[in-house]
């Protein structure tokens, strides 16, 4: 065999090493499934759009059910990728999907209008739910007053928001979704949360579940089906008849 021919039948060892590599690295990369959960229009949709798609959206409408956001963060060098799940805040939207949301959740964000009282008073309801379902206590929390460039209509002042922030042993951001130069703000927000769940979890390799969230079988919603698919509707598409997919950034 000349030298020539030794090359060629090397080469392909060395692709085949070096896809092997690249495969390992993307079967270690860890996905976080995080909860954003609040009250009708405190503005959820807006903040994980806010963070995933890097501005306000045009318009937003009710969620039905959930929704998924997905964004690829880098924390001290490792790729992680955090998994929003943007929850319905009407009852009447969330009961069929309640059991997905809090099924191998790794964080939670607690989200409440700055402008409206009721969506704070509302706070401890939200925890009971959390609890009721059985929410490792553990895992990082945070609560975020939205709407903060309002500045004329605070109903909820920042010591009141703290007071019950320390309570909970919970970090507390006020922040806008809306407000561009809060954006830096809001991506802090996450990426606190990536800090922390970096260092948390075992590791959730891509090949054990497609989402990384440890479903059974018949648990799995596919985040890139269409909402029909999913079972899901925007609230204004029974109206008007709109489709309507994921984070259209
Ligand atoms: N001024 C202001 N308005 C906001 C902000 N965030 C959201 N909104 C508005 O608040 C309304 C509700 O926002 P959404 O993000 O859809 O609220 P949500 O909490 O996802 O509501 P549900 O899907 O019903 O649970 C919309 O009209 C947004 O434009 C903000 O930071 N400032």
């Amino acid at each position: 065999m000349t030298t020539e021919q030794k090359t060629e039948v090397r080469k392909p060892e060395k692709e085949f090493e070096s896809s092997v590599t690249v495969l390992e690295k993307q079967t270690q990369r860890r996905i976080f499934k995080i909860i954003v959960i609040g009250d009708s229009n405190v503005g959820k949709t807006c903040l994980t759009y806010r963070f995933c798609c890097g501005k306000f959206p045009d318009k937003t409408e009710a969620t039905i059910g959930v929704d998924f956001r997905e964004k690829m963060v880098e924390v001290d060098s490792e790729n992680l990728k955090l998994q929003l799940w943007d929850t319905a805040g009407q009852e009447r939207f969330r009961k069929s999907m309640v059991q997905h949301y809090y099924r191998n959740v790794h964080a939670v964000v607690f989200v409440f209008d700055v402008t409206k009282m009721s969506s704070f008073e509302n706070m401890p309801g939200w925890i009971e739910e959390c609890d009721r379902h059985n929410l490792n206590k553990e895992i990082p929390r945070i609560f975020v007053g939205n709407k903060c460039d309002m500045t004329d209509k605070i109903a909820v002042n920042t010591n009141l928001a703290q007071k019950f922030a320390d309570s909970h042993n919970m970090p507390l951001f006020e922040t806008s979704a809306k407000d561009d130069e809060k954006a830096n703000h809001v991506d802090a927000i996450f990426m606190t949360l990536a800090h922390k769940l970096k260092n948390s979890k075992p590791m959730m390799p891509l090949h054990l579940s497609q989402y990384g969230t440890g479903y059974q079988n018949n648990d799995i919603v596919n985040i890139n089906d269409s909402p029909e698919r999913r079972g899901l509707r925007r609230a204004t598409q029974d109206a008007d008849g709109n489709k309507d997919g994921n984070c259209a950034c």
